[in-house]
């Protein structure tokens, strides 16, 4: 990559100069290929094994070599919990303030598609967003199904166990060029000709001319964007010369189809980074089609974990069902406890793990975790 930050960003004596500032133990040599890695690539990275503090890093060394004033940083991540911690860390750092603004984005998918395909497409069509909330939508769709426009929809939905979630959700799907209405997981169980389908689609629509959308229309929106306006790929592409994706196991099929859109054939230096064997999707909503596969064959790996010792990671490597990883544990060797748990126990897990490690842990360690 040429003209958008100094060549030697990631040179050793810089690394080392980052790491003593930051506090951190020597990188082991995995760590160290990532954190120099300037080619687009994935990482698959067990447990602890330091994702968090290399992106964090390798944003800090970028954020001072940068030179370019229209062309940035891009990191996505899934949550707001990761995003933050990823914006926390940089803006620790005098350097790494800069990512924090443009021509740099540190967000999540969901955020980044908004910003930069759907809501302007939204706004092309002289519509006000009034709100991108899957509550605010139910409640406006439930209160609009009432109107006597739509009878013979709410006749039909009121003789269906729970019918009235197909309206709740009714979500744009981007189908053959056009948005099409379907159910927030599954088809309506009538056709889009049918009277009923028809009301369906006529309440969804007056919804979104009011501007009350769900999260999933916001894909749906962007994909037609981008069909109609393929010069918006390119300049988005080249806006951001370097992408990390963070959490990358837990991206979805649609989030995935679209980054790809925009950078897979661009220059853009695309780093994935995740653990696949921590998902928290199942297989069939996450980026598990063999296309669309997290990590790709030949990915690297952070095998070597800081945050646990040989006795958990021994268990630990048992349980990488999705891609077996050998994992090593560096860190302090704990007391292994499993917890199975069913969706009827599923709330007494926080208060168990609690009992367990007030039980485990020395009063003082878990005083100064409380203060942190
Ligand atoms: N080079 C290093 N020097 C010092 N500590 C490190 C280093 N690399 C990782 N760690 C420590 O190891 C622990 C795990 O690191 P981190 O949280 O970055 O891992 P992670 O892979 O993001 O974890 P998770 O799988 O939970 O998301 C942290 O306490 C971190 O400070």
């Amino acid at each position: 990559m040429t003209g958008t930050y100094l060549p030697d960003a990631f040179a050793t004596h810089k690394v080392e100069a980052m790491l003593k500032l930051l506090r951190l133990d020597p990188l082991d040599d995995e760590q160290w290929d990532f954190l120099q890695s300037e080619t687009t690539q994935d990482l698959q990275a067990a447990p602890g094994s330091g994702k968090t503090t290399l992106i964090g890093l390798k944003l800090a060394l970028m954020a001072d070599a940068w030179t370019s004033v229209t062309c940035g940083v891009c990191v996505l991540s899934h949550t707001n919990t990761a995003k933050n911690e990823i914006a926390d860390r940089v803006a620790s750092l005098a350097a790494g303030r800069s990512l924090l603004r443009y021509p740099h984005f540190i967000g999540t998918i969901q955020s980044f598609v908004h910003t930069f395909f759907a809501l302007p497409a939204v706004r092309a069509k002289g519509i006000e967003v009034r709100a991108v909330d899957d509550a605010a939508f139910e409640t406006a769709a439930l209160r609009l199904l009432q109107h006597p426009d739509y009878v013979t929809l709410r006749n039909y939905l009121e003789r269906r166990h729970n019918g009235t979630s197909i309206v709740s959700g009714a979500t744009f799907t981007y189908r053959g060029g056009k948005l099409a209405v379907t159910g927030a997981a599954k088809e309506p169980s009538f056709g889009p000709e049918t009277p009923s389908g028809k009301q369906l689609s006529s309440l969804k629509q007056t919804l979104a001319w009011q501007g009350v959308f769900r999260y999933q229309d916001m894909y749906a929106i962007a994909q037609r964007y981008l069909a109609e306006n393929p010069g918006i790929i390119p300049a988005v592409s080249a806006r951001f010369p370097f992408v990390l994706l963070d959490e990358m196991q837990d991206t979805s099929v649609t989030q995935h189809e679209l980054l790809d859109l925009v950078f897979a054939s661009s220059p853009t230096v695309v780093q994935r980074v995740g653990d696949t064997n921590q998902g928290i999707y199942s297989d069939a909503g996450a980026a598990s089609e063999p296309a669309l596969a997290f990590p790709l064959a030949g990915a690297a790996e952070l095998p070597v974990s800081r945050r646990f010792g040989p006795k958990i990671a021994a268990l630990a490597s048992c349980l990488t069902v999705r891609r077996p990883q050998q994992i090593h544990g560096a860190g302090p060797d704990g007391q292994v406890a499993v917890l199975l748990f069913d969706e009827a126990t599923a709330i007494d897990v926080v208060s168990t793990f609690e009992r367990m490690a007030a039980a485990i842990v020395p009063e003082d360690v878990l005083l100064i975790g409380c203060l942190i």
